[in-house]
């Protein structure tokens, strides 16, 4: 099987020219303004240009976005898919609104967290933020990642939180991800993405779903 790869928070070419020539299959650009990998749509509208002409999606991360906020992001970026960090219903309208793809943040401690029913696309199921992070996810805190081992997932999925070139093989293979997505876990600092820690992830979790 071959793991989809996802590597979020870009906010510079360098590190957006390392995801797109080692084959990640998704980008993320954040647009939650308390992230230290946070772009402004203007930003952003550059960086996704240079997705474009390639096979890499562009995954748009937004947290309990307006209406408005997601409207005037997509007049200037071109966006794929929108990763959203709010309620199903709320994910649903937005995904009507919008005609997007939609992938939602389903934050997961024990396996009664693990979602039964799937009204988006993806389901992106990751480690519960404590409340004194400050932000949903990029904290780079790990789930424990056998909570999925034997869970009839509803839909398609990706396996987020604390990911690094140096656990997710063993994340794969304890969790049976089909997708993982990082975020912090390849960064030289906040926002910025280390080129040599990009490929590193991208042959770790490929290689971990060729066994
Ligand atoms: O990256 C952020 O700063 C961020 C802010 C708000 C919501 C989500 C965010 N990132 C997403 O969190 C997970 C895990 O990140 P990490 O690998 O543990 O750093 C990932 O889905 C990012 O897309």
């Amino acid at each position: 099987m071959t793991i989809g790869v996802k590597i979020c928070g870009l906010t510079e070419e360098r590190g957006l020219d390392a995801c797109l020539e080692y084959g990640a299959d998704w980008i993320g650009l954040n647009f939650f303004a308390k992230s230290p990998r946070h772009v402004t749509p203007a930003r952003a509208g550059e960086l996704a240009r240079r997705i474009e002409c390639t096979p890499s999606i562009c995954v748009g991360l937004f947290v309990e976005p307006t209406d408005a906020e997601v409207a005037a992001v997509l007049d200037t970026v071109p966006l794929d898919v929108l990763q959203l960090y709010t309620s199903p219903e709320r994910a649903a309208l937005l995904a009507r609104m919008s005609g997007k793809e939609v992938w939602l943040s389903c934050p997961v401690s024990i396996r009664a967290d693990l979602p039964v029913h799937c009204a988006v696309q993806r389901l992106v199921i990751e480690s519960r933020a404590p409340k004194e992070a400050g932000r949903p996810g990029g904290n780079g805190l790990t789930l424990p990642w056998d909570v999925t081992q034997g869970w009839n997932a509803p839909g398609p999925w990706i396996l987020a939180g604390g990911l690094t070139p140096e656990n997710v093989a063993l994340a794969i293979r304890m969790s049976d991800a089909p997708a993982v997505d990082v975020a912090s876990g390849v960064e030289s600092e906040p926002g910025i993405k280390d080129p040599a820690a990009v490929k590193h992830f991208i042959e770790q979790a490929h290689s971990a779903g060729n066994v």
